[in-house]
């Protein structure tokens, strides 16, 4: 295949952007009235609205021939059918085999995999619905009240940002989340929890990773010194992972141990026994309904045409302002509190999946890759970063989330919440001419010269780029539906980049160099072996650390 910025797609692409970049938004909302029709779509209880972005027809006609150009149909279709698209590792990437609604098959390697994603669900319902029930009882006799899924990264970041945005259906368990090696996490989730009715969840797909070994060892630790006999550990410790072995020889009964499969990367691991936490707090009838929403998206990435594919418009969108107009940057805003952690879960979905500059082919790539993804939930967010979104020099494509029913209405909040969330893709869009600050500042009845001297402060760019999303209600099916769009939407801009999205060689270097450290701190003696900077913060650490004045 010709390489990405030589192909005639990626040229006519350059060649549009050249002649549409000074076009500015607001021209093109006045020059057509179907604007909005032409670029939403509605699915399911979700409208995702397009058309606050730098777009034309023909730029979208254009996105989607580069799309259909560089493979994506053909990999699409190569991941549904389970090929080992992770070439790295030589594995298929079949979550989206965890939440299929039928029977069909789907094959690893000769296996059809499906029979073990219903063992699996069937196995997490019969225990949710004894832990829920109470009928799973702790070391004294006593039902479950709280559970800690000890995790980190895919196998903490789903889960948390799940339990989360579904809270207000929690009716089981509470769940608690420890990730950090600091610590601190632990100590002051356990000083407010009870031995006899805490269940700890070890979740890790590898079953080797240190902080969720060395959290859990500590967890197992503080149980034995209250529960005082090893033979309770049964009772209050079960494992989420792939590694059987692993699970046993840390003192879990591999009976206790809910399985996933290499095909499931950590990441998008939420769909697999990984949710165990998210189903033992909200029931597993409600956890399915999350797994039938994304299961629709998974539908729509499949059936819808390019042109009207929501992951395929979010992936195209992010191409064309992340590799045309250079934005470094995507901010993900959810207008819901619920959803605080749903910036922070993608930012670990797309960053680690698309933070890569090494194409499948083992060359450097000579194009921008995987953007920086961050955000807050509105309305915060406007009280902090959005001055610099609004008239800073950057450009940050934006994507709003927010729901039209709130799960807690309370007298105003939600239509000061919503307005607010109108008014900012409004604002980012439209900007203020210098014409209209002048205009607003002598209505206000301030003299010329302050009014000239105010007015450009006053004035705003506009033409700032945005998505909306906008679902009816946060139901665990819309959650999903969401999440999964998210998810596909990752998957199209790696395959445009020609990159394996479903590695992490990246977080490899820092971890073998921790080893080294952790075992020159434990000889204690003066670090010699690093550059100047690194011994020089090694001993002042230890000087420090152990100086008591
Ligand atoms: O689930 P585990 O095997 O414990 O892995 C936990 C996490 O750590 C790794 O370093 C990876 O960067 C993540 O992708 C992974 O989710």
């Amino acid at each position: 295949m010709i390489s990405l910025t030589r192909s005639p797609a990626w040229e006519a692409l350059l060649e549009h952007y050249r002649e549409s970049c000074d076009l500015h938004m607001r021209d093109l909302f006045n020059a057509d009235s179907e604007r909005f029709a032409k670029f939403s779509i509605q699915l399911g209880d979700l409208l995702f609205d397009y058309s606050k972005n730098r777009i034309t027809q023909k730029t979208v006609t254009l996105l989607m021939d580069l799309l259909r150009d560089r493979g994506v149909i053909e990999r699409r279709e190569a991941m549904f059918s389970g090929g080992h698209i992770n070439v790295t590792e030589d594995r298929a990437v079949l979550h989206v085999a965890l939440r299929q609604q039928d029977e069909t098959p789907v094959y690893v390697d000769g296996e059809n995999v499906i029979p073990l994603v219903r063992q699996m669900l069937k196995k997490m319902r019969d225990f949710c619905d004894h832990v829920r029930s109470g009928e799973w009882k702790g070391y004294t006799g006593q039902p479950i009240t709280d559970i800690v899924n000890i995790g980190i990264g895919g196998s903490d970041l789903g889960p948390q940002m799940v339990a989360q945005a579904l809270t207000s259906y929690v009716d089981g368990p509470r769940p608690h989340f420890v990730s950090n090696a600091d610590g601190t996490q632990l100590s002051e989730i356990l000083r407010n929890l009870d031995p006899r009715t805490t269940l700890f969840i070890v979740a890790s797909k590898t079953f080797t990773t240190q902080e969720t070994l060395l959290n859990a060892g500590s967890a197992k630790k503080w149980f034995l010194s209250r529960a005082g006999n090893e033979e309770f550990v049964a009772k209050h410790f079960v494992a989420l992972s792939t590694n059987r072995e692993g699970v046993q020889n840390f003192g879990i009964d591999p009976e206790n141990m809910f399985e996933f499969w290499d095909w499931v990367g950590g990441r998008y691991s939420v769909w697999s026994a990984i949710g165990l936490s998210v189903a033992l707090a909200i029931g597993m009838d409600r956890f399915e309904e999350f797994l039938a929403g994304a299961h629709e998206a998974d539908v729509h990435f499949r059936t819808a045409q390019p042109e009207r594919n929501i992951p395929m418009l979010m992936a195209m969108l992010g191409i064309w302002y992340n590799n045309f107009y250079g934005c470094g940057t995507q901010a993900i805003l959810p207008y819901n509190q619920y959803l605080s952690r749903f910036p922070a879960y993608f930012q670990q979905g797309d960053m680690e999946s698309n933070g890569k500059s090494i194409s499948v082919d083992g060359v450097p790539v000579n194009y921008g890759t995987g953007p920086i993804i961050w955000g807050e939930p509105g309305t915060n967010g406007q009280h902090a970063f959005f001055q610099l979104l609004h008239q800073g020099t950057k450009l940050v494509p934006c994507d709003f989330i927010a729901c039209a029913q709130p799960l807690n209405p309370m007298g105003k909040h939600h239509t000061v919440l919503i307005s607010n969330f109108f008014a900012q893709t409004e604002a980012l869009m439209r900007g203020r001419t210098l014409a209209e600050a002048k205009a607003e500042l002598e209505a206000q009845g301030l003299a010329p010269n302050r009014v000239s001297a105010l007015a450009p402060h006053k004035t705003f760019t506009g033409n700032r780029p945005s998505n909306t999303f906008l679902l009816k209600r946060l139901t665990p099916f819309n959650l999903g539906l969401l999440m999964a769009l998210y998810e596909h939407k990752i998957f199209v801009q790696g395959t445009i980049w020609n990159i394996n999205s479903f590695d992490q060689m990246g977080v490899e270097l820092g971890k073998q160099l921790a080893k080294n450290i952790q075992t020159e701190l434990a000889e204690g003696g003066r670090a010699t072996r690093h550059d100047a900077s690194t011994n020089g913060l090694i001993n002042a650490y230890q000087h420090m650390s152990r100086d008591n004045s």
